[in-house]
């Protein structure tokens, strides 16, 4: 696609994927607006309109990145479909990294390199997608634009929400058609829309039970194991039980991502690229624990749980007989 400043104003319909999952939509307020705090303090999704966070990353096309990222080694992901399931190679279990086949490759290149392979994307041909961590090495230009983010405002919701140290941003570039497939973070997440549109589904913690995600132990951890393009409700019936809160984000647009809320995010189809910058916090240390825990607490248990069991046990294909011995009968 060639280098167009003027990028679509809007989006529409058949742009966005179709799947089988009821939804209802995030709210949208100004930034001006208390009842957008309201409702992060209360955990939720919210769309920031107008806040102007990031706006001198506005003039982050693909020239100026290319031309002022120039020497930055970028890391890039490299899919044969659209589909971009994150998957940690650094897993410990060798037994399950020896049987693992990871769905894409990682790759560094340079940013001009990017621009132009992107350029080229045939339907149907493997697909890129830049994932770069925004730190003081990506040239000083970028530095300087990063430096002139509204951080008066970013540290006035860090402050209220009680969160811990902005631990990074992520610089994303998205070839159009692009899908980060359902997965949570440990991490609360301001997530700012630079160009193009994206549509992000999200699921609160309590619809676990809805979303299957791998064991804590597999590479894919925290990801789902459910494919929304061809979802198998004989293994995950729950699945059809899920209902997703559905935002639209454009230039300008800033989405609260609460700290476990699982997410799947795609780039409009025939949209162009995109570009985006998240904003991931360490989440607010529970103080006096208060009961009943809530569903996010919950996903904390259960993730200790299985880090427990698969160290006492060694061998991740006694987790599952075990649990069932403990369960089965006994719990349900
Ligand atoms: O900002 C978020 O949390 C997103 O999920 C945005 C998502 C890309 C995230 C890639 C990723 C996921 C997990 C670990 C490391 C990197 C997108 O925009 O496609
Ligand atoms: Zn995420």
């Amino acid at each position: 696609m060639e280098e167009s400043d003027d990028e679509r104003r809007t989006w529409d319909e058949n742009q966005i994927r179709k799947y089988d999952i009821k939804m209802k939509s995030v709210p949208k307020h100004s930034f001006v607006d208390p009842i957008v705090m309201e409702i992060m303090l209360e955990g939720r999704p919210v769309i920031i309109t107008d806040s102007k966070m990031v706006e001198p990353a506005a003039k982050w096309n693909l020239k100026y990145l290319a031309r002022h990222m120039g020497n930055t080694n970028c890391n890039v992901i490299v899919s044969k479909d659209h589909n971009f399931k994150y998957y940690d190679d650094k897993c410990v279990q060798k037994a399950v990294r020896a049987k693992f086949v990871p769905p894409h490759k990682k790759v560094t290149m340079k940013i001009g390199e990017f621009v132009d392979k992107i350029k080229e994307m045939s339907p149907g041909g493997e697909r890129l997608y830049l994932q770069q961590a925004l730190t003081h090495s990506v040239g000083t230009e970028i530095v300087k634009d990063f430096l002139q983010f509204k951080w008066d405002y970013i540290k006035g919701i860090q402050k209220e929400m009680g969160w811990g140290s902005l631990t990074s941003n992520l610089l994303l570039i998205g070839m159009e058609g692009n899908v980060t497939p359902c997965h949570y973070d440990e991490q609360e997440n301001l997530f700012a829309q630079v160009k193009g549109y994206k549509r992000i589904l999200l699921f609160p913690p309590e619809q676990f039970e809805c979303l299957y995600p791998h064991p804590v132990w597999h590479p894919h951890d925290r990801q789902s194991q459910v494919d929304f393009d061809d979802p198998d409700l004989t293994k995950f019936p729950k699945f059809a039980n899920a209902m997703a809160q559905e935002a639209i984000v454009g230039p300008g647009d800033v989405l609260f991502i609460p700290n476990y809320w699982f997410h799947h995010v795609e780039s409009l189809q025939n949209g162009g690229y995109t570009v985006s910058v998240n904003f991931w916090y360490k989440s607010k240390s529970t103080g006096a624990v208060a009961y009943p825990l809530n569903a996010t607490q919950k996903m904390a248990i259960m993730r200790n749980v299985e880090k427990m069991l698969v160290d006492a046990l060694r061998d991740p294909d006694e987790v599952g007989p075990l649990l069932r011995n403990l369960t089965l009968g006994r719990y349900h």
